[in-house]
């Protein structure tokens, strides 16, 4: 292994990955590179989500390892894996009874900060990036599928964590505003050096990503 990989953001090597005993992921060898978006291309059911899972520590591989900043994921304690990936997940990931602008701030809270007007002038300019700025104090319930999926990457972007995996982050956007978040993902690895993974079927916004690759059937094509 070479000092590069190493000290990957994200390595995988040979990860498999089974439900139930059937193995939906065949050998996926994966490094990603600090400051890069990689889109995952793939069809339907060829394991992306899963991919993405086992990248992020939800799923532990059947076989294969995962290292995150050059440490093996599975001897991470939980709270030091959320420090170093972020998700956006399909199913949302926003807490239902706080604001946009809380469901940003909540980890800072959790983990015994206090809210600083910093923190909240941050939140501020990664929801006006994402065109909320006007619905930072609703509920998640009064906002469109939409906006709640742009609050969610907002709420990513605002980990800063070194790793993002985003899993369709631009699926319920139209073209302009799937472009928009994408364009915000490109910038935030250039600015703040994180990788970014996004798992999309969105062919719409790949001038903005510096690498793709695709998965079929559980496997990684040949770049
Ligand atoms: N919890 C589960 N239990 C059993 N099989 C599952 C489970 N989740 C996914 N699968 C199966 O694993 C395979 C890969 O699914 P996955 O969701 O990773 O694909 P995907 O590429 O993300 O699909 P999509 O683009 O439709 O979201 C599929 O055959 C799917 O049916």
């Amino acid at each position: 292994m070479t000092a590069a990989t190493a000290t990957a953001p994200l390595d995988l090597r040979d990860v498999h990955h089974a439900y139930g005993g059937v193995e939906v992921l065949h050998g996926i060898d994966l490094v990603l590179k600090p400051g890069e978006v990689t889109a995952l291309l793939g069809p339907s059911g060829s394991g992306k989500t899963t991919l993405l899972a086992v990248a992020g520590g939800l799923l532990r591989p059947t076989s294969g390892r995962v290292r995150v900043l050059g440490e093996d994921i599975a001897g991470l304690r939980l709270d030091r894996v959320a420090r170093r990936v972020a998700f956006v997940l399909q199913a949302g990931s926003l807490i239902p009874y706080l604001t946009v602008e809380e469901n940003l701030l909540a980890r800072r809270v959790v983990a015994g900060y206090k809210i600083t007007r910093a923190d909240r002038a941050r939140a501020a300019g990664l929801l006006a990036a994402v065109d909320l700025a006007a619905k930072a104090r609703r509920h998640p319930d009064r906002l469109s599928g939409g906006e709640r999926q742009r609050a969610c990457v907002a709420q990513a972007l605002y980990t800063g964590a070194p790793v993002l995996l985003a899993d369709e982050p631009t699926a319920s956007l139209d073209r302009v505003r799937g472009r928009a978040v994408m364009r915000l993902l490109a910038e935030h690895a250039r600015e703040t050096g994180a990788s970014v993974l996004v798992a999309t079927h969105d062919e719409r916004a790949l001038d903005l990503v510096d690498r793709t690759l695709t998965i079929e059937d559980g496997r990684l094509l040949p770049p």
